[in-house]
């Protein structure tokens, strides 16, 4: 820890601190202007993702999905190019390895969670046998510091965990002097709290990173700064005036949600309450205010624009502005249409693109109806409707131009004077 110390206070004119409520966190020994770079990281070990609405394969460096070739050996690695490939290949030579033996039937279990903790056994295999290099903000001492909650966690998810470190297990096939499950489920918990989403510059998860150093940061809910990727690089900038001597601290949920809902979700993944200037205002009229507009719903006169909380005597919920109330079966059967809506918009989604966007639509005219003008739902149906309209009018422009094309060719070979 002394080496990170004085390589983050060389380098980076930060320090790292403990704090008796928080744990670990860095400090800044200097100013820092908006916009600035405080600390980027290149990850420890980093997988892309496989989710269900992104089937498509990524490369395993950069995280493309275009012109990519399946590792002959292993069949379950992907790279873009030779670059990406030759990049990863002091890994992935020993990844092949163990991927290769397993048994086609298992390939399935795969996920990403799992390939994550046998790249991390595996780089600190390469790092004890120097064959990649070890510097202090680079090495697996890091990881063994980073918390893990063990002792707050259910015993299902134990369970669970203690299930997926049987399999890394037996993926690694290493001696048990080298490897034990208890360890391993341990990582897989620190994975949970320590782990971060890289996403691309329109915030699209492409991969699960870990970054020991930049895991140092604390949560608030008014962060003075942002993690961002660019690649598989994280960078932490500031994102106001930081004076020296300053706590970094980033979001590690989505902010614009209500106390409750920010609060719940810390809880449930980092095992924290959150004290940050916007939670201690649980409570208070501001903080109901801005709840019940973000998530909550819109007055039944369409020209009101006042927020509504629940009605005392339980009928449904009153506007604050002009006093009318709602009542919740009203409520209710909008929220149920809106719920029928979505599910089978995302149906959609996959494959008939009009029939999405007809859909979901439907949804931003049923919720118009039920939230508020300003309700987090309604911005979120909104954003899918406008890559929807963006996806069709690409794909309209293309048709376009191939036509066009199509065009200017047969008009050619019309005018062209013939030989005879
Ligand atoms: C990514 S780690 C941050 C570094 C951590 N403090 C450490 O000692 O390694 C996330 C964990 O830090 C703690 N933490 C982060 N932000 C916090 C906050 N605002 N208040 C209290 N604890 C916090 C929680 O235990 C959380 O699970």
């Amino acid at each position: 820890m002394e080496e990170l110390q004085k390589a983050l206070n060389d380098g980076r004119s930060l320090t790292v601190s403990t704090l008796p409520d928080k744990g670990r966190c860095l400090f800044t020994s200097r100013h820092f202007s908006p916009g600035e770079v405080i600390i980027s990281q290149e990850p420890y070990v980093a997988v892309p993702n496989k989710n269900s609405n992104d089937s498509s394969s990524r490369c395993e460096w950069c995280f493309s999905t275009r012109n990519l070739k399946k590792c002959s050996a292993c069949q379950v690695v992907w790279y873009c190019g030779s670059t990406c490939q030759k990049t990863d290949w002091k890994l992935h030579r020993l990844e092949c390895k163990v991927l290769s033996k397993v048994e086609k039937g298992r390939i399935k279990s795969l996920t990403p969670s799992i390939r994550l903790m046998v790249k991390l056994y595996l780089r600190r295999k390469l790092q004890v046998e120097q064959v990649i290099a070890m510097t202090s903000t680079d090495n697996y001492g890091l990881v063994e510091a980073l918390v893990s909650h063990m002792s707050e966690i259910d015993e299902n998810q134990l369970v669970l965990y203690a299930q997926m470190a049987n399999l890394v297990s037996l993926i690694l096939q290493w001696p048990e002097a080298e490897i034990n499950i208890k360890d391993i489920a341990v990582n897989f918990s620190k994975l949970a709290c320590n782990a971060h989403t890289i996403c691309d510059a329109e915030l699209r998860p492409l991969a699960t990173g870990l970054y020991p150093v930049i895991s140092l940061i604390n949560h608030s809910c008014l962060p003075n700064s942002v993690l961002v990727f660019e690649g598989r690089l994280a960078v932490v900038r500031a994102v106001e005036h930081i004076p020296k001597g300053t706590e970094v601290l980033i979001s590690y949920i989505e902010t614009a949600a209500s106390t409750m809902t920010r609060q719940k979700a810390l809880k449930e993944q980092y095992f924290f309450t959150c004290t940050c200037p916007r939670c201690i205002k649980a409570g208070q009229y501001d903080d109901i205010k801005e709840s019940a507009i973000l998530e909550g719903y819109c007055c039944k006169d369409n020209s009101c624009s006042g927020f509504l909380l629940r009605d005392p005597e339980k009928r449904g919920f009153v506007c604050q502005e002009c006093g009318l109330l709602r009542e919740k079966e009203e409520i209710k059967d909008i929220e149920w249409e809106v719920k029928y809506l979505i599910e089978k918009a995302s149906m959609c989604s996959s494959g008939n693109k009009i029939d999405a966007s007809l859909t979901y639509k439907a949804v931003e005219k049923q919720q118009l109806e039920l939230c508020h003008p300003f309700s987090i739902n309604l911005m979120r149906t909104r954003e899918t409707l406008l890559k929807e309209y963006i996806r069709a009018y690409i794909l309209w422009l293309v048709c376009n131009i191939i036509l066009v094309e199509n065009l200017n060719g047969f008009l050619e070979r019309l005018m062209k004077p013939s030989s005879h």
